[in-house]
């Protein structure tokens, strides 16, 4: 049987106190099994984010367990948080945050040099197609040549899992199916579990879990049966 990577029960998150209080997360059941790609959908404030930030170690929860496999984050300590995103998560955001002073391989290099397993940084660069481009700095790279330095600094420390916050809302189609390639090879290839977080519904079919979120909560789970790959999804 397949084991989760992440079990949620009734995971809750309140921002602020009293009349300003913003409830994002009103007690969220969700399970992610190992292995898979995981589409989150929902409109904007829906508390997409939040639940990501939780569960990646960035951000606690009010009330609720989130399990990472038998670990419950709601219990570390800010110490072992920081441990488990350095050994088990890679993120992924829309704006790729790139040191614009090293180059493509000092990037990785950032995370390598602390990774418990790493790869060799140049191996996670041609994993992304960027073999001859290691010695550029970020100004001399496109937008998608940009976050695929960032998916090759997010996957070098052979993530648990990868969370992608809207990785393709800033790229051209082209671009953007070639960084969906991408993160398709990491959980083929690596066997990482892959969470992408986006307003593009289109990009639903390529995941084996779509999860549909709405005012905090989770109104619906779809299962493909069979997935599309990134050049089959219209854009
Ligand atoms: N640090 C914060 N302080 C106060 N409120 C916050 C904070 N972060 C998020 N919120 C609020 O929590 C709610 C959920 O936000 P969240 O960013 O999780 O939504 P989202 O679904 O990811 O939205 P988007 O698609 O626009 O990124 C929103 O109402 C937002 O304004």
């Amino acid at each position: 049987m397949t084991r989760n990577t992440f079990s949620t029960k009734g995971l809750t998150k309140v921002y602020g106190e009293g009349r300003s209080a913003v409830h994002a997360l009103r007690g969220v059941d969700l399970d992610i099994p190992e292995g898979e790609i995981v589409v989150l959908l929902g409109p904007s404030g829906s508390g997409k984010s939040t639940l990501l930030n939780i569960i990646g170690g960035l951000d606690r929860a009010t009330d609720g367990t989130a399990l990472f496999h038998d670990q419950n984050l709601s219990e570390m300590s800010d110490r072992e948080l920081t441990r488990y995103r350095r050994d088990h998560v890679g993120f992924v955001f829309q704006f790729y945050n790139l040191m614009p002073s090293l180059t493509a391989r000092e990037n990785v290099e950032l995370v390598t040099e602390i990774a418990r397993d790493p790869m060799d940084s140049d191996e996670a660069l041609a994993m992304v197609g960027l073999r001859e481009r290691v010695d550029h700095f970020p100004a001399q790279l496109s937008g998608g040549e940009q976050q695929r330095v960032a998916i090759a600094r997010a996957v070098a420390k052979n993530p648990t899992v990868l969370f992608c916050d809207e990785p393709t809302g800033a790229l051209d189609s082209t671009t953007g199916r070639s960084v969906l390639n991408v993160l398709k090879d990491v959980n083929e290839k690596l066997g990482a579990t892959v969470l992408i977080v986006t307003h593009a519904a289109s990009q639903a079919a390529m995941a084996d879990r779509v999860i549909h979120f709405a005012d905090g909560g989770i109104r619906k789970v779809v299962l493909n049966e069979k997935k599309l790959t990134p050049e089959e999804i219209e854009w």
